[in-house]
């Protein structure tokens, strides 16, 4: 009998109303756990808690809320190796990744929104007889929902600067990896967090349409694809919710010809095979100046064609599973479209089978002589798949760079520290890397432009997104009153 994974409601594990449906390991394609679908009764239940939960938790100080998330941080960091081994299991990521990275980065965001809840002040505006003043409230009740890429950290992520902030949240995970949201809830509520301020529920893309539309929902926070951030948004319009929208992206990594070669290659590297590809601010279409084309294509083919793809449970694996079936095929019909389209294969292009795991692994592929009209340049992909094009010129590469809709991010290569912050400036996108790609520490913001997403993740903008302020006008002399 499989592992059966539960929602979690009030202080304690539950499970949903609706029907069963599996969860897989994406290395073997072997059912790990089945989870009970969230209906509205479950939806209701645990606005309810929440409602109860935020009653108390935004009467505590925030000092007072800062060492229950700084607690929960703290053993976070003690299950290290276990709650990476679960996202391992789930992911189908590498375990040399996961050991490092998912926990770590979920602790050091609760350790930051704990040191910072008890920051959380307004502002005073004297007036000649009269004071004005502002205060931060929490929104009240919040939801998360996340995307299957990163789950505990998207968890951490949403979740900290809510709950710093006095808020309760409500989290919905992605129906592909349910199981570590549901042990951050369980860390949680072992440092201490009052019954409701974190609840999670699990379920598919209707259990979060109920949470998105439900009008006791102050906002929304989402990681997901575009086409679902326009849908929860439209659901949220109904009562005026706020959103946050951490969506996709087709973001542009551009090599000038001054570029240093090997830091260059690494960062494309990095930019397109960590977590097999599946990452939102991957730099998937890689601008190269034509004079270093040839010698960046050669150390790229030599370096790619040594990546390790493998059980992700093995330490030495540098490349691990995709999510799904599914999504194992769609990143295999782009590598067919780019054929076709006459994109040159470099490196790759292959799926892989693993001795002893029987998932769904694709070869770190690398395409040149693309074009921007081909799809898999113009169309997010989410695998381990980077085109190459080559440009001549600063504005032709930046034309080119942000001829998108998407506008996640971009990462520039070049010595000339005037031409770097020159394209930073220019490039229509809401981070931007120069000489490096994908660092995203907790002390800086996270977000992207136009329809790559609405707002901010970490630093202290977050916790802007999760109050309001509230102005307190005290008079100090008498009113002047116009009538008799
Ligand atoms: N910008 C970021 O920070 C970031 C980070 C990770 C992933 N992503 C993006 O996420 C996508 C991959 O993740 P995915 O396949 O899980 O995305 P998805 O949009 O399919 O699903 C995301 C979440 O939304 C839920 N959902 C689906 N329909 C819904 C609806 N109508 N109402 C409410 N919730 C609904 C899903 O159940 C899931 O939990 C990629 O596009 C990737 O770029 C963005």
């Amino acid at each position: 009998m499989s592992l059966l994974i539960p929602s979690f409601i009030d202080g304690r594990p539950c499970h949903g109303q609706g029907e069963r449906f599996p969860t897989l390991n994406p290395a073997t394609g072997q059912v790990i756990g089945e989870v009970h679908e969230a209906l509205a009764a479950d939806v209701e239940a645990a606005i309810a808690s929440a409602q109860a939960g935020f009653e108390v938790w935004s009467a505590m100080s925030g000092a007072e809320r800062g060492r229950v998330l700084s607690r929960a941080a703290a053993i976070l960091r003690e299950r290290n190796d276990e709650l990476a081994a679960l996202e391992v299991a789930d992911t189908g990521k590498p375990i040399q990744e996961a050991a490092v990275v998912d926990v770590a980065s979920g602790a050091d965001c609760l350790e930051y929104f704990g040191g910072a809840a008890a920051t959380l002040t307004g502002a005073q505006y004297p007036f000649k007889t009269a004071l004005a003043y502002t205060r931060r409230e929490p929104l009240g009740l919040c939801v998360g929902i996340g995307a299957w890429n990163y789950p505990i950290q998207i968890a951490c992520w949403k979740s900290a600067p809510a709950l710093a902030a006095g808020n309760a949240m409500i989290f919905k995970p992605s129906e592909l990896t349910p199981m570590t949201a549901v042990k951050l809830a369980e860390v949680y509520a072992e440092a201490g967090l009052p019954p409701g301020v974190f609840n999670v529920l699990q379920g598919r893309g209707a259990t979060g349409a109920l949470l998105a539309q439900h009008p006791e929902v102050a906002k929304v926070s989402l990681t997901g694809s575009v086409p679902t951030g326009k849908r929860v948004m439209a659901a949220a319009a109904g009562t005026l919710k706020r959103v946050t929208m951490e969506l996709g992206g087709k973001s542009p990594l551009i090599v000038f010809d001054d570029a240093d070669l090997e830091q260059a290659v690494s960062a494309a590297m990095m930019a397109n095979f960590y977590t097999q590809g599946e990452v939102c601010t991957n730099g998937t279409r890689v601008f190269v100046q034509r004079a270093l084309l040839p010698r960046f294509l050669e150390r790229l083919a030599e370096r790619t064609a040594l990546l390790r793809v493998g059980d992700p449970s093995d330490p030495v694996t540098e490349v691990g599973a995709l999510i799904s079936a599914a999504h194992h095929d769609k990143v295999m019909g782009y590598i067919a479209q780019g054929l076709e389209a006459g994109a040159r294969l470099v490196v790759g292009g292959t799926a892989v089978t693993v001795p002893g795991c029987g998932g769904w692994f694709v070869a770190p592929t690398v395409f040149a002589d693309c074009r921007d009209d081909m799809s898999i340049v113009q169309e997010e992909i989410f695998g381990p798949v980077m085109s190459v094009l080559a440009f001549d010129a600063e504005d032709e590469v930046l034309a080119r760079a942000n001829a998108t809709r998407f506008g996640l991010a971009a990462g520039v290569f070049t010595q000339d520290i005037k031409r770097g912050h020159r394209m930073a400036a220019r490039l229509k996108t809401g981070l931007c890397w120069i000489n490096n790609y994908n660092i995203t520490p907790v002390e800086m913001p996270f977000g992207g432009a136009r329809e790559s997403g609405i707002g901010h993740e970490n630093s202290l903008l977050a916790l802007e997104h999760y109050t309001q302020v509230k102005t307190v006008y005290l008079e100090l002399g008498d009113v002047a009153c116009s009538y008799r």
